[in-house]
């Protein structure tokens, strides 16, 4: 059971993330498997059904059966073949692969006589496992392969030098042959099973990379909050909110102290370790709805939306005790305390043009702060109702 669940780990991955020859392989792999199955219940048929009964040829069956087993004996070779390959982007084999795929499923459809839905599964989804797995090129193979054979196929048959599903006796409706359900079912379920599978693992898979890659374009690596391009989005679309709603709004602008003389003194590594510390000491500070991210170097900007100058304040100044009150431990026993300057401002926006001027009141606050022997939090003096 541990030795199935490793091998179809393994296909699973190879499918996916395998050179051109181990995707090949893959498929190669599959088809043999599906075919083995059929072969097997191919024989079944023959032993237990009475063929006349349901207007079956005997002969036809067993010319079925052997061309299934050759075909499902050809695939494993071929799929084994591709060990000996050395270079691993070989397309020459993958078009060979694909090639095989798509004239062994018109022929065996062919010859059971269900060239219609089979047929136009089988049609479409080697282009359509070729366009995920592979490159456009394979697509072409697979689907000008799959036309040429069909056209070749019509053309004998014309001709009178084919016979078209050779195991039928007579036809009869194929909704009740369980011969013909069976064939359906087999080839339309593997068919179908692997469109859905390779279907649901790409959009799976291009959704995390959407996660991450909006991840990535987001967030600050260091600190793990949002970057400034992403804060400035929010701070537009809040300060236009409070616009809409005539709500006031509140931001700070966060900046360390004495923070050149902590990587002068101790190291890049150990500054790093207070940054993360402060953005960490940020986020337990705020609720859910406050937004903060890395403004600059060792600056953060907090925006408050909905909130008034005097709760702003009482955050801010809860944010620069939590951080004054927790040194930072470093690896070598020694304690590092650091401190913050922040620049207050708060308004109830009128129009959207005054928004970085509300910003630049709050970097002179941060100023003055700095000046006026910093850890301290100052309000801007055109901030509104903050005192
Ligand atoms: N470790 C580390 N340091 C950084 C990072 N970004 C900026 N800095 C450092 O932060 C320091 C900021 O120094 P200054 O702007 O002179 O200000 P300060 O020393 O904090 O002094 P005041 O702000 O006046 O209290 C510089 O030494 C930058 O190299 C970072 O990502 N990691």
């Amino acid at each position: 059971m541990a030795q199935l669940k490793t091998i179809l780990t393994h296909l699973s991955e190879s499918i996916f993330d395998g050179s051109y020859v181990e995707k090949s392989q893959c498929i190669c792999f599959l088809i043999a498997l599906a075919l083995g199955a059929f072969s097997i219940l191919l024989s079944l048929t023959l032993l237990l059904t009475d063929l006349n009964t349901i207007n079956m040829n005997r002969e036809g069956y067993q010319e079925l059966l052997e061309i299934s087993s050759i075909c499902s004996l050809y695939n494993l070779i071929l799929a084994m073949l591709g060990n000996l390959i050395k270079n691993k982007d070989n397309r020459v084999y993958a078009h060979a692969c694909i090639f095989s795929y798509v004239l062994i499923n018109v022929l065996i459809l062919f010859y059971i006589g269900v060239y219609s839905m089979g047929t136009g599964i089988a049609l479409a989804g080697a282009p359509i496992i070729g366009l995920i797995l592979f490159d456009r090129h394979l697509i072409f193979t697979g689907l000008g392969s799959g036309v040429i054979i069909f056209i070749g196929f019509n053309i004998f048959l014309l001709t009178n030098n084919l016979e078209y599903a050779p195991i039928v006796q007579h036809q009869i409706a194929p909704y009740r042959d369980p011969i013909w359900l069976m064939t359906m079912l087999t080839f339309v379920s593997v068919h179908l099973g692997l469109l859905v599978y390779i279907g649901h693992t790409s959009i799976t898979r291009w959704k995390q990379r959407e996660a991450e890659v909006t991840f990535l374009s987001t967030t600050d690596p260091l600190t793990l909050l949002s970057n400034r391009r992403h804060l400035m989005e929010h701070y537009h679309q809040e300060y236009q909110r409070a616009i809409r709603q005539q709500s006031p709004i509140s931001i700070f602008l966060v900046d360390l102290d004495h923070f050149k003389q902590v990587n002068d003194t101790y190291g890049h590594l150990c500054g790093d370790e207070a940054l993360k510390m402060a953005a960490k000491t940020l986020k337990d500070t705020l609720r859910e709805t406050d937004l903060v991210g890395r403004y600059g170097g060792e600056e953060f900007l907090v925006i408050l939306p909905d909130t008034n100058g005097r709760a702003a304040v009482q955050v801010a100044d809860r944010f620069r005790r939590a951080l004054q009150a927790n040194p930072i431990h470093l690896s070598d026993g020694h304690q590092l305390n650091i401190t913050a300057s922040i620049g207050l401002n708060t308004t109830t926006p009128k129009h959207v043009s005054e928004l970085d001027h509300f910003l630049a009141s709050a970097d002179k606050a941060l100023y003055e702060a700095k000046n006026n022997g910093r850890n301290q939090v100052t309000i801007a003096m055109e901030s509104e109702n903050a005192a």
